[in-house]
C-alpha cells in the first residue's frame, strides 16, 4: 500500500531522531512491501528562521493532505526571547489545533530489559508496568485567555484553564473506548478541590462514564497522582487529564520506563489521520552529538503504523526490533546501565533497522 506522511523534524535533536525513524519504515516498506512517501516540512525555530513564522500555510496543508504526520521535536534557547505568538512551541500548539487533534496518547510501558534503568525499587516493578495516559491536547491552559495587564501592584500577566463540556466529554470517551480495549480501567486526575474547570471536568467524567460503567473509574488529585505514580506505579492502566497535567504527568511516567528518551506519541482526533511525535523536547543540550535515543520517535512510527494505517503485524515489528536491541544490551546514554553496551543514536537507529524483520 502507499502512504503520504508529513515529516516535521523541527530543532534541536529533532532532525537526528526523525532520520532515524524515517530509515525504520523505510525498512518496513522493503519488507512488507508498502510504499511510504515522505515530505520533509518546516515548523518550529527553523521555519521562523527561513519563514518568519513557527507554522507555514504550506506546512498545514501538506500535512491536511497527508495520512499521517511524524514531528521530532521543536524550540531551543535561540528562540527564547521571541515574543509567545512566534515561539517555536506556538507553531506545534496551532499543528495540534489546526488538525483537531485532541487527543494526545502516550503509553508508559517498561521494557523488560530496561528494568534496571527505572530508579523505582525492584519490588515495585515487578511484573512491569503498562500505562497509557490520555492527555486532552487541545484547550485548556495551553488555548485559554492569556494577557498582561497593569494592577496596583504593577504588571500581572494571566493564562485561563478554561474547558467547556463537549471538550472534556470526547477525551473522556476516547480513555473509555481505549480502556475497553485494555484492562477496562480509567483513573481520572485532575484538581477539583480547587479549580473550577476541573470541578465541571469531572462532573462531565462522570456524566459520561453513565454509558461506560463496565469500566472502573477512579478520580485522583493530581498532586496525589504525581506521588502514586511513584509510590505504585502499577496501579494505573489509563489515565485520563487535562492538557497542562498531562504534560506534566507523563514526562515523570517517561521516568519509569528509563528515559524520556523512550516514551512515543499519538494526537489524533476523530478519524484515522494522527500525528506522531516522542513525547521529549528538542534536547539543546545534547543537539548534534549524535547522543540522543531515537526510539520514543521510532516506537512514535509503530503507533503511526497501528493507528493511523492499520498496519498491526508492521507496528509490532517495529516494537519487537526495539525489544530485542535492548535485550542484547544496546544502550544510548540517556538509559546505559552497567555492564550494557554504550552506542550512538545512529547506531541504535541502525540496529533497530537490521532487526526488523
Ligand atoms: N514536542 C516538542 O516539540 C517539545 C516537547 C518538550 C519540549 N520542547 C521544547 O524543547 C526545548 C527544550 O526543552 P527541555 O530541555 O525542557 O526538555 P527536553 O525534553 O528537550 O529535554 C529535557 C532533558 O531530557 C533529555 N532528553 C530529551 N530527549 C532525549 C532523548 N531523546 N534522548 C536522550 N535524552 C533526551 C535532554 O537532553 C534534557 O537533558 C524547549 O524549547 C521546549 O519548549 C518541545
Ligand atoms: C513544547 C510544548 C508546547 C509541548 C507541550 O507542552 O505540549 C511539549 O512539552 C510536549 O509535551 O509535547
Ligand atoms: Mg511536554
Amino acid at each position: 500500500m502507499n502512504f503520504n506522511v508529513a515529516v516535521i523534524p523541527g530543532d534541536g535533536i529533532g532532525p537526528e531522531v526523525t532520520e532515524q525513524a524515517v530509515l525504520v519504515l523505510e525498512k518496513i516498506g522493503e519488507l512488507y512491501n508498502h510504499s511510504f512517501n515522505f515530505t520533509e516540512v518546516l515548523a518550529g525555530g527553523s521555519a521562523y528562521d527561513l519563514k518568519g513564522t513557527p507554522l507555514p500555510q504550506e506546512t498545514i496543508d501538506i500535512c491536511k493532505n497527508s495520512d499521517a504526520v511524524l514531528l521530532g521535536a521543536v524550540g531551543g534557547p535561540k528562540w527564547d526571547n521571541l515574543p509567545g505568538n512566534l515561539r517555536p512551541e506556538k507553531g506545534l500548539l496551532q499543528i495540534r489545533k489546526e488538525l483537531g487533534l485532541y487527543a494526545n496518547i502516550r503509553p508508559a510501558v517498561l521494557f523488560d530489559p530496561l528494568k534496571e534503568a527505572c530508579p523505582l525499587k525492584p519490588e515495585l516493578i515487578e511484573g512491569g508496568f503498562d500505562i497509557c495516559v490520555v492527555r486532552e491536547l487541545t484547550g485548556g491552559m495551553y488555548f485559554g485567555e492569556k494577557g498582561r495587564k497593569e494592577t496596583d501592584m504593577g504588571m500581572a500577566a494571566y493564562d485561563t484553564e478554561l474547558y467547556s463540556e463537549p471538550e472534556v466529554d470526547r477525551i473522556v470517551r476516547k480513555a473509555f473506548e481505549i480502556a475497553r480495549k485494555r484492562n477496562n480501567k480509567v483513573t481520572n486526575i485532575d484538581k477539583m478541590n480547587v479549580l473550577e474547570s476541573s470541578r465541571l471536568w469531572r462532573e462531565v467524567v462522570n456524566k459520561t462514564y453513565e454509558e461506560y460503567s463496565d469500566v472502573t473509574l477512579n478520580h485522583l488529585l493530581v498532586d496525589n497522582a504525581a506521588m502514586q505514580l511513584i509510590r505504585d506505579p502499577k496501579q494505573f492502566d489509563v489515565i485520563v487529564t487535562t492538557n497542562m497535567f498531562g504534560d506534566i504527568l507523563s514526562d515523570e511516567a517517561s521516568m519509569l520506563t528509563g528515559s524520556i528518551g523512550m516514551l512515543p506519541s499519538a494526537s489524533l482526533g476523530e478519524g484515522k489521520f494522527g500525528l506522531y511525535e516522542p513525547i521529549h523536547g528538542s534536547a539543546p543540550d545534547i543537539a548534534g552529538q549524535d547522543k540522543a535515543n531515537p526510539l520514543a520517535t521510532i516506537l512514535s512510527t509503530a503507533m503511526m503504523l497501528r493507528f493511523s494505517f492499520d498496519l498491526e503485524k508492521e507496528a509490532k515489528a517495529i516494537e519487537d526490533a526495539v525489544l530485542k536491541v535492548l535485550s542484547e544490551g544496546y544502550r544510548t546514554k540517556d538509559i546505559y546501565s552497567k555492564g550494557t553496551n554504550l552506542v550512538g543514536l545512529k547506531e541504535m537507529g541502525r540496529l533497530v533497522v537490521s532487526f526488523c524483520k
